[in-house]
């Protein structure tokens, strides 16, 4: 069993990912995966680079495509269900059975669903009850299995999406026959062993935290299993497992074999707060549950997810792709809706089913408020990047959230699902309170953290002392704020002219940073669309020449790596289609430099990038984290270099969107806004001192002749790293503790196999001693 597996990630998924190389889930997917699996809703806080994509794509497709797979089925049996009980109306009692559909296909029911045998003698078969108990109902519940003949079985409890063998992952809790409880794939001594004629009790006490319990023929064996924290607020359900054998089930319809034990009620007698929808899409107490009606209606959308931007949307609707490639019957369908490209195709897309919505809020929302995204389907919300999507589109979110359908309960009630490396703001809390239910924190490091793979050294850029911009080679291209005043040697010391001085020798240490470093590939973040023009040209003016020109692939394709300065621009002002290329072209290393804003800060996810340079500081530090989380991923090594001016530098500050005050630099336009135009003075050493607060450590800064700080250089030669390689060389961390972990346990395996042979060959001995005529 792989360790995804081992989470409750149906085998399609595991070996998607594991096509991917992803041998170990990663830390984020460890704590998230079995939460959103087990029915919560969550909010995970995780370094970038850490793996939130998979944490939450995972799940989400998995339980998508088992809502999905139930709908066509209760449409398929519409009208002829073994189970009766479908035609609506409340009733008092619970009906519950043996579920057609959550079974193992070799699980044969009976017609009244209260009946179950496995013939196979090589696997197990499981099968969940149509209804399950919300362990955070307060109440105590009890069914009871008699077992039918001699083969081996398992009964006990399970969330709807834990995996049918009860008791091999983090979701379901089982007692078997042998004298075992089982939980995790960790089976232990429990009770004592049971077999043909006996009647095991399966008790789920949801009073202080939740336990399970067993009795065996009336007589009570003691608490097997406390709840853990991420499922006391899921659903469980009666769960059976089987090898060669037949049980049968009373949930208290019919009088109990023995009476349960004090305060524990028939599941079937539950008070009706206290049980979930069925697992086969009819609702517990005789109604319709919300997906069951619709198997054969058009395919409407199970799962929204919102992303900040363009490119990442598109990243994320790759992921979903990728990893659920081995999906089928149904095959997934995931739809991208940004702005900026055809609306045609998106709308025929949705024309004909869509599955899973990933897209960017502004294009999300006129979809819906235009009816062409159907909500009522819904089963989860996903913010990606929550804290960015919040803090610019928090009416856009409220507007989703409250078209969203609530009513759902159990398998199908509404998940939201919020994931971020910055998740800490007073806005992203509030919007949480307001938006989810009860929701489980995953959030490992308590803070925003970001990666130790990740090493941070400073420029400082000093006109004053260092006059090489006053040189008129290589030509720079600046931004234009200061084109009317007056620049050179006269006026060095004004602050106008150090600021220019400052954009000037910026470029220039760019290209020594780039040459001293020997730069394969490197992301460059300026703080304008303008800024990376200028930079642009700068570079391929470096490079010889070319590139240039509005639209296209501008870097140098022809030359590719070979051109040292080669560069294409992720921004905001460029199409869909030129972003596409640029990224492309940067992802397969056909050019040396991609120029970005921070639309490339959050979520981009470029293989064994080693640099990353910030041109400006971002005036927010929670996008420095960002920034330089596009290195350091996946546990492969990274150094993010930022600039940082000793003296204050103007720059254009637009406060009407699209807005473009450098396409005519005025004496009115390059004021700065408190005098009505449209610059500001940029202060780095604030932002510098801003950032390492949030760090909590103070950046070195490059040597003069720009080679990484002494101790940089020594720790990495002692690891062994390298800038764009996996860390230590090449095991993972993860790698390293999951072997640490395992290493005891095969230790006692090998011990426990050398007793066996050895008293095997102890005892063939005797009795070949004991054979041999005296
Ligand atoms: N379990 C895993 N094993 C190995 N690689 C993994 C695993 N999970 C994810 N990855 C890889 O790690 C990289 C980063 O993953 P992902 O983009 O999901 O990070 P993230 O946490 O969302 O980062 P960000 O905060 O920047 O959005 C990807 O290349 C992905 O394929």
């Amino acid at each position: 069993m792989s360790a995804f597996e081992e989470l409750g990630v149906m085998p399609e998924l595991c070996k998607a990912v594991e096509e991917l190389g992803w041998t170990l889930p990663s830390p984020v997917q460890a704590e998230a995966i079995p939460l959103i699996l087990g029915g919560g809703d969550v909010m995970a806080a995780a370094e970038t680079g850490s793996g939130k994509t998979g944490a939450f794509a995972i799940p989400v497709l998995q339980i998508v495509h088992e809502a999905l797979r139930q709908r066509m089925h209760s449409g398929a049996a519409a009208g002829t269900s073994s189970y009766g009980g479908g035609g609506g109306g409340a009733s008092s009692t619970v009906d519950c059975v043996l579920s057609m559909e959550d079974r193992d296909l070799h699980v044969a029911l009976s017609a009244d669903g209260y009946t179950a045998q496995s013939r196979s003698e090589k696997s197990w078969g499981g099968v969940r009850a149509t209804v399950g108990v919300f362990a955070s109902c307060g109440g105590k519940v009890y069914y009871e299995v008699t077992v039918n003949d001699e083969g081996l079985s398992r009964v006990g409890w399970s969330c709807p999406t834990a995996s049918r063998d009860l008791g091999t992952d983090l979701l379901g809790f089982g007692f078997g026959g042998t004298g075992k409880k089982s939980h995790k794939r960790q089976f232990d001594a429990y009770g004592e062993p049971f077999g043909q004629g006996d009647v095991i009790g399966c008790m789920l006490d949801c009073t202080a935290g939740g336990s399970v319990s067993f009795c065996k023929n009336g007589r009570q064996l003691g608490e097997a299993f406390k709840l853990p924290p991420h499922l006391q607020s899921q659903v469980l359900h009666p769960a059976i497992c089987l090898k060669n054998a037949e049980v049968a089930v009373n949930f208290g319809i019919t009088p109990f074999a023995y009476p349960p034990p004090s305060g524990f009620v028939a599941l079937a007698k539950a008070h009706a707060a206290w049980v979930a929808a069925g697992n086969d899409g009819t609702a517990a107490g005789g109604g319709t549950a919300r997906h069951g009606s619709s198997a054969t209606a058009g395919r409407k959308p199970v799962c929204v997810i919102l992303e900040p931007a363009k490119d990442l949307a598109e990243q994320t609707a790759n992921c979903f792709n990728d990893y659920g490639k081995h999906l089928n019957n149904p095959k997934l369908r995931t739809g991208l809706f940004v702005g900026g490209i055809d609306i045609a195709p998106q709308i025929r897309l949705l024309r004909d089913g869509v599955d899973i919505v990933v897209g960017t809020p502004g294009r999300v929302i006129d979809f819906v408020e235009s009816g062409k995204i159907p909500l009522e389907e819904v089963r989860f919300f996903v913010l990606d990047e929550a804290d960015r999507l919040i803090a610019d589109n928090p009416d856009v979110i409220t507007k989703i959230y409250n078209r969203l359908p609530k009513t759902g309960t159990g398998v199908n009630r509404l998940q939201v699902l919020l994931f971020s490396a910055t998740l800490h703001s007073p806005e992203v809390k509030d919007m949480a309170a307001r938006i989810c239910v009860n929701p489980i924190l995953v959030d490992l490091k308590g803070k925003d953290a970001v990666p130790e793979t990740v090493d941070h050294v400073l420029v400082r850029v000093n006109p004053a002392e260092d006059r090489s911009w006053l040189q008129s080679k290589p030509e720079v291209f600046t931004d234009g704020c200061h084109a009317l005043d007056h620049i050179g040697p006269n006026s060095a010391s004004t602050p106008e002219c150090l600021s220019e001085a400052t954009k000037r020798l910026k470029q220039r240490l760019l290209q020594r940073i780039i040459d001293t470093l020997k730069m394969e590939q490197c992301l460059i973040f300026c703080r304008t669309n303008y800024d990376c023009d200028q930079l642009e040209k700068f570079l391929n003016n470096l490079g010889g020449g070319g590139g240039g020109g509005a639209g296209g692939f501008r870097g140098k394709k022809e030359s590719g790596k070979e051109n040292p300065y080669s560069c294409v621009v992720l921004a905001g002002a460029r199409s869909m289609d030129e972003r596409r290329a640029a990224l492309a072209a940067f992802k397969e290393g056909d050019v040396r430099f991609m120029i970005c804003t921070d639309v490339a800060a959050r979520g981009i996810d470029i293989r064994e990038l080693p640099y990353v340079i910030n041109m400006t500081l971002p005036d927010k530090s929670e996008d420095y984290i960002h920034r330089i989380g596009r290195v350091g991923r996946a546990d492969t090594m990274g150094l993010a270099i930022s600039m940082v001016s000793e003296v204050p530098e103007k720059v254009w500050f637009c406060t009407v969107k699209g807005l473009k005050p450098w396409m005519a630099p005025d004496s009115s336009n390059t004021r700065t806004t408190d005098k009505g135009g449209h610059t500001i003075w940029y202060d780095e050493k604030v932002l510098l001192a801003a950032i390492e607060a949030r760090l909590g450590r103070s950046i070195s800064c490059m040597t003069e002749d720009l080679s990484l700080p002494p101790e940089l250089k020594e720790r990495l030669a002692s690891a062994g790293d390298k800038y764009g390689q996996q860390r230590g060389g090449g095991v993972s961390k993860e790698v390293t503790e999951h072997l640490e972990q395992i290493s005891q346990n095969v230790q006692q395996l090998a011990s426990l196999e050398w007793r066996v042979q050895t008293s095997f060959l102890r005892l063939k001995q005797r009795w070949q001693t004991a054979e041999t005529p005296s």
